[in-house]
């Protein structure tokens, strides 16, 4: 049976799969806003759109932020996009390639049923250009950053999509809410960005917390693992074998001598189905 949607969460950063394939609807701004609005849709962090094959045969997804934007890249997504692929059976090899608009990611599952994916992410770059940012300095790294009259000392970072990490002793939901959407729209990011809180509770373990460009606060984000743990390494503050503690659960990364980004996370399939005539009449501003 082929569904209009397909559900799957990671550690509770949740995303709608349309299978380009199966359904005969377009995505829009205003629809992807309603799919994923937790009242008047299905509700979801974001939506993953694919899979796309070019004529190499490869297979290509796009992912959308809650509010329409479109995303470079997404750690949970990808894994969450991966089980997909693994459950409606695109895919019998045990490891294999995906194309993302930050990039290609390398994923291998780990268990029978794909509930648990390593995925080569990428590298991670600090350049503050490149990530982009408006710091005058080449690496972005320990950075003064104004909100409200008060000066934060900030690290940014990419691994296809731009993050920003602020080390504190103690964080919190609160403070990532508060703080979060202030950063992600401050003019010293051209493309907006994704804000970390960081807390360091020893060589091995971080813990974080999220706020995320066009989706807000979340409860797990892979992408913000890779940047949170690049950070604390470059910082010298951890070793390159880094557990990340989120609410929503842990990912483990690795960082290799080229900065390039290992995580390794499960992944959970929570439902399918079909979308009822009515919900696209709707006519709601959100
Ligand atoms: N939840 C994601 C990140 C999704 C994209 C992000 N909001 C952005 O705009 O870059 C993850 O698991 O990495």
């Amino acid at each position: 049976m082929k569904y209009d949607y397909y559900k799957y969460h990671a550690l509770g950063n949740d995303y709608i799969i349309i299978d380009p394939n199966n359904v005969n609807f377009k995505l829009n701004k205003d629809l992807i806003k309603l799919i994923c609005h937790r009242n008047y849709g299905i509700g979801s962090d974001g939506i993953l759109f694919g899979p796309i094959f070019n004529d190499k045969n490869e297979i290509y997804f796009k992912i959308f932020n809650p509010d329409g934007s479109e995303a470079e890249k997404s750690g949970n997504g990808i894994r969450e996009f991966a089980k997909y692929l693994f459950d409606e059976k695109y895919i019998n090899e045990k490891s294999f390639k995906l194309h993302t608009l930050g990039g290609p990611v390398n994923i291998e599952y780990l268990d029978n049923n794909a509930n648990l994916i390593k995925v080569d992410m990428g590298k991670v770059t600090f350049d503050s250009k490149l990530i982009p940012t408006k710091f005058s300095t080449k690496e972005a790294i320990n950075c003064p950053l104004e909100i409200n009259n008060n000066i934060y000392n900030v690290s940014c970072v990419s691994i296809g999509n731009p993050h920003c990490v602020i080390l504190m002793d103690e964080i919190s939901s609160q403070i990532a809410q508060s703080l979060g959407p202030m950063i992600e729209n401050n003019k010293m990011f051209p493309n907006k960005i994704n804000v970390q809180f960081l807390q360091i509770l020893d060589k091995n373990n971080i813990k974080i917390e999220i706020w995320e460009r066009g989706a807000g606060y979340t409860l797990a984000s892979g992408t913000s693992s890779c940047a949170t743990a690049s950070v604390a390494y470059k910082l010298g503050l951890t070793t390159n074998d880094i557990n990340v503690h989120m609410p929503g659960g842990n990912i483990n990364i690795h960082i290799n001598n080229d900065w390039s980004v290992n995580l390794i996370g499960n992944v959970t399939s929570v439902a399918y189905g079909n979308f009822s005539k009515e919900f696209f009449l709707q006519k709601i501003n959100l």
